[in-house]
Parts: C-alpha cells; structure tokens; sequence
C-alpha cells in the first residue's frame, strides 16, 4: 500500500530491493530526436519525441542500480520559455516524495532542457529541506547523435542519487562525467557537452566505471546557500533585477525603468550593484518602504 508521500508514483523495477529514485522529467535535448541524421546537434527537436520509457530501455543499466518513477511536467515552448512556477512544482512534489518522514525514497534527479537547467535547478535547491540528494541532468545532443550524451548522464545522474555519499550536498548536477555543485554551476558552452561547469569552486566529483568518486570524503553544503520554506507557496511575486554598470546612476534610463516597473504592480525591485556605480533605488520606492 503507498503512503500519501508517494500515492503519484508508480514503480519501473527489477529488484525491489534497490533504492529508489524519482525522476522529474522537465524535458530538453536529452529526450530530443533529429531528422537530420547523427551528426546534428543544432536542429534538432523535429524527430519523433524521445519518452523517459525509451530512455530507460536504451540504459538497462539504471534498473541495475535504482527502481525508478517519472513525474512529468508541462513544458510548452521550450526550456527558454520556462517561468518559476516550474521549479516550485518540481520542489513541491519533491520535498513531498523525499523528504516526508518515514520516506524510503533515496533521492531525485531532473532532465531539464540545458538552457534554463541552472535556473530551475537554483531554485528546488534552495527549497529542498532534507539531506537526499537532488541530481540535475540534461543533454547537449539529441537521442539520435552518433554518440549522445544524455543516456551517459541518464545512468550517472541515477547513480549520484543513489549513493549515500551525495547527501548532505545540497542539489548537484551529473553532467558529463563530473559532479557539481547547483548553487554554483553555470552553463559555459552552448553545444559541447561539458558545458556546466563552477569554475571558481571546482567540481564535487567525477565517474569512474559508473560510480560517483567524491573529491571530499565529508559532505558539505555550499557557503551561505539559503533556504526558503516554500510548502504553501502558490504563486511568486515578480522581481525586477536591475543590474549597475558604468553610467548607471541616478536618473539613467535603467533606474525610470525599474521605477516604472515599480509603478507598474511589480513591486519587489532588486538591485545587483558594481562597483563605482550607483542607483539610487530608494528614490522610488513606496515611501513606506524607504
Ligand atoms: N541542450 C539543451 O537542452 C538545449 C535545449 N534547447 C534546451 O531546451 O535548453
């Protein structure tokens, strides 16, 4: 019988002794096809879809590991076109499934297009309470590439949310053959493979036969990593950004700009300054809030 923290989910298994691993199927190349043959890697999307069941029949090997269920979510447009709702959905059902008391469920992992896979990434890490380890992956080439490189990051997502060692880490990404962490992972390439990378920080590990290899044997959150209880959040108020830059000052443009916005009902204004820059936000906003 299935507890309430796992009533949605239905079990793909070999051997029901193996942990579990929910997977949070946001989509992306990883589950693209081309029409264009095996050397495309730029046009692709047009082929017949790739589904998550393909995916795991093409990598058997992720059965040898974990038992596995797919909770999918709606993704029109693309991973460009995605809003913030798609993260505090994703997060919901995972701190649900992962983190309810008494869950016997290892952890989670995430396909998401590679475009906006750090922004969705970002923000269920910083709104995943428990220690189980949330792994996001993806793909730069299509199913159909010659070598794709989804299927390798399928399997070592898997194995990364399956291992004790990735608790306590905070989210992490598996993504052609190493490990990083999500809070300080960027996307750097926008078609070779390995891409995601955190340059100032390094990487938390790398694969070696299939297995995640940790370079620091003690788990450790990143610095100053936040978290935001969001379990009866239903929607999420705007933000406009503003970023300071030569010439940004006072009266510029940029700031009327974040006034209007202001004017406008978005009502939360943040602003990133540089150095030797300056806008004087205040100047703006609702007098209560000076
Ligand atoms: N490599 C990718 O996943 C790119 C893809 N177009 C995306 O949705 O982000």
């Amino acid at each position: 019988e299935k507890s309430t923290f796992d009533s949605d989910l239905t079990w793909v298994s070999t051997d029901s002794s193996l942990p579990k691993v929910v997977i949070y199927n946001a989509r992306g190349t990883i589950l693209s096809a081309s029409k264009y043959g095996r050397l495309d890697n730029i046009n692709y999307g047009s082929g017949p879809p790739v589904t998550v069941d393909h995916m795991i029949g093409n990598v058997t090997e992720v059965l040898k590991v974990a038992q596995l269920a797919v909770v999918s979510f709606p993704v029109t447009g693309g991973s460009a076109g995605l809003n913030s709702s798609l993260y505090l959905n994703i997060t919901q059902h995972a701190n649900r499934h992962l983190c309810t008391e008494g869950s016997d469920i290892a952890g989670g992992i995430m396909f998401h297009g590679t475009n906006t896979l750090e922004e969705t990434a970002f923000g269920v890490d910083l709104t995943l309470n428990c220690s189980k380890p949330f792994v996001a992956t993806g793909a730069m080439r299509p199913d159909t590439y010659i070598s794709p490189d989804g299927r390798s990051n399928f399997f070592q997502a898997v194995a990364t949310a399956v291992s004790p060692d990735a608790r306590d880490r905070g989210g992490l990404i598996a993504f052609n053959d190493r490990i990083t962490s999500i809070y300080y992972s960027t996307k750097s390439n926008a078609n070779t493979p390995d891409t995601f990378r955190s340059i100032e920080q390094g990487n938390v590990g790398a694969f070696l036969g299939g297995q995640p290899y940790f370079y620091f044997s003690g788990p450790s959150y990143p610095t100053g990593r936040p978290h935001f209880d969001v379990t009866n959040t239903t929607e999420l108020p705007a933000v406009v950004v503003l970023y300071g830059h030569r010439k940004f000052f006072l009266l510029s443009p940029a700031c009327f700009e974040g006034a209007n916005s202001l004017d406008r009902g978005l009502r939360r204004l943040a602003y990133v300054r540089g150095c030797c820059q300056w806008c004087q936000v205040s100047a703006f906003l609702p007098v209560e809030n000076r």
